[in-house]
């Protein structure tokens, strides 16, 4: 038994220990990996950090990591064996002596603390309603980690602004009694031409967290990618969705981790097994983007506590944001996919950003590509998907038979769905309002945001003149706007060789 007194003095760079449920953890050489940065763990040195813990990271990571032979969600096991080893668990604290807890951590004034309360959900017409409501009750930390986007906000603003530059060419005098919005993705019928894009770390919008958003998709009978960066162990998400009758469909994104094809091939191969039914490489975050309201509440955090930075990167030492691997390839794609197998369900790309890279997917015989720039967290000035999706029309038009298209970012209205359904693509992809309805009110409200734009998907379709998906074409928008904008060349012009896997 260690005392909390003991557990106290570790509270450097140099030696880190810390509490979380009763066990002491040294997590010296895990300081650098930790995928929320070095700092926060740094701050609450040598205390019982259970409270901070518990919201963000699934249930048991560490405990069943250790027990060995009992864990059964290896895509966990894969990350935390990779960091935290058996000598590192240093034994349990002793509950009679002095403890010092660390407390969930706000810099500045909560929006919870507003004196304007939430909407009821009967009173959100819209998703930017939900998003209002939402961010007079998340936690400051909340709103800062859901809305953030990196550098100048560039892409996060122009995402949206691009769907507003399409405008419809309607028909009219058609019988629109019916408005069939079922769709075929990668091989399954979704009720509906929308799915919840990958988010990580749901549990910080509400305490479900990805359940809520499992129940939400099984209930709406919708895909939903779960990221890889899940709060919630993927083996329960999948319980949960046998649970509630086995509807929806549930995707697995992988971010391929910078520690190695081993753990990324343990993670694919639990991904498979545990029956996710297609696999969603992201391939945007070489490194993670520059997210000035994130690194300014971390800033402002330390700061509050008289602590500064004790990075241990050197001044001149590369910026590598994250956790990823920045040395990922076209040629490393082959070990992933072999991993996944022939047999397990489709591979998409996420975060094609050219038509260049979109060529080399659907060459490459990959089934699907997903064209985003991850919400505008990732590259500033990178292109909206719509933007993208726009040149492939006009450079590469023949991929958009070979491969399935996704696209999202900035979708808030039923109109842009049906915008990029028209011009190609098979369905779209929609982030942040989903945590902002899971924040709201759970599954209740991840169900209003599916219903918002169910509604006004159909009502589009109606005023369209189409009664089913199949008759969108592009012939119903004006895109000219944007087509004006389109690069003049690509480098594909100029290059013959492709990758071969
Ligand atoms: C809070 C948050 C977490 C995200 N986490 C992931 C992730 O784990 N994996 C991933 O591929 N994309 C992630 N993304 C990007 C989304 O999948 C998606 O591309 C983006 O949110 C779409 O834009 P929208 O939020 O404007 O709809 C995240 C985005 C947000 C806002």
């Amino acid at each position: 038994m260690i005392s909390g007194e003991e557990v106290l003095k570790h509270n450097t760079r140099e030696s880190c220990w810390v509490i979380v449920h009763g066990q002491v953890y040294d997590v010296t050489t895990f300081l650098d990996d930790h995928p929320g940065g070095a700092d926060v763990v740094l701050r609450h040195a040598g205390k019982d950090v259970s409270e901070i813990y518990e919201p963000l990271h699934p249930k048991g990571i560490i405990k069943e990591t250790l027990n060995d032979g009992e864990v059964n969600d290896a895509l966990l096991r894969s990350y935390v064996d990779e960091y935290i080893g058996a000598d590192q668990i240093l034994g349990p604290v002793d509950l009679r002596s002095n403890i010092t807890k660390a407390l969930p951590e706000s810099a500045g004034k909560d929006p919870a603390s507003s004196q304007e309360g939430p909407l009821p959900l009967s009173l959100c017409m819209n998703l930017d309603d939900i998003e209002m409501s939402a961010c007079r009750i998340m936690s400051r930390r909340a709103v800062t980690f859901i809305t953030s986007a990196a550098d100048s906000l560039a892409s996060l603003t122009q995402n949206r602004k691009d769907w507003s530059k399409l405008t419809f060419r309607p028909r009219v005098l058609r019988d629109v009694t019916r408005a069939d919005m079922t769709c075929h993705v990668l091989g399954k019928k979704s009720r509906l031409p929308f799915f919840i894009a990958p988010m990580g770390m749901a549990k910080i919008a509400n305490d479900e967290g990805e359940l809520a958003l499992v129940r939400g998709a099984v209930a709406n009978d919708i895909p939903y990618c779960v990221s890889g960066y899940s709060s919630i162990r993927h083996a329960d998400l999948i319980a949960c969705q046998k649970e509630v009758g086995g509807g929806g469909i549930l995707w697995y994104q992988l971010y391929v981790s910078k520690s190695g094809c081993e753990t990324t091939r343990q993670m694919v191969r639990s991904a498979r097994d545990l029956g996710y039914e297609a696999l969603f490489i992201t391939v945007d975050v070489p490194v993670v983007g520059k997210r000035e309201e994130d690194e300014r509440y971390k800033a402002e955090l330390d700061y509050a506590a008289g602590h500064f930075s004790q990075s241990s990167s050197g001044e001149g030492a590369p910026v590598l944001r994250g956790m990823h691997s920045y040395t990922l390839s076209w040629s490393d794609l082959s070990y992933i996919r072999e991993e996944w197998g022939p047999s397990s369900g489709p591979v998409v790309l996420k975060g094609i950003q050219s038509a260049e890279d979109a060529k080399m997917a659907a060459d490459l015989g990959f089934d699907g590509i997903y064209l985003s720039n991850h919400g505008g967290r990732q590259l500033d000035y990178a292109p909206s998907s719509m933007k993208t999706l726009l040149e492939i029309r006009r450079f590469c038009p023949e991929i958009l038979d070979k491969v399935q298209v996704f696209v999202d970012g900035g979708v808030r209205r039923g109109t842009d769905i049906v915008k990029a359904l028209c011009l190609g693509a098979t369905a779209v992809g929609v982030g942040r309002p989903f945590n902002y309805g899971i924040a709201l009110n759970g599954v209740e409200g991840c169900n209003k945001v599916v219903q918002l734009l169910s509604d006004e998907i159909q009502t589009t379709m109606r005023l369209l003149g189409a009664t089913e998906l199949g008759q969108l074409g592009p012939e119903m928008v004006n895109s000219t706007i944007l087509e004006n904008r389109l690069p003049q060349y690509l480098s594909f012009f100029k290059s013959s060789s492709s990758p071969k896997l």
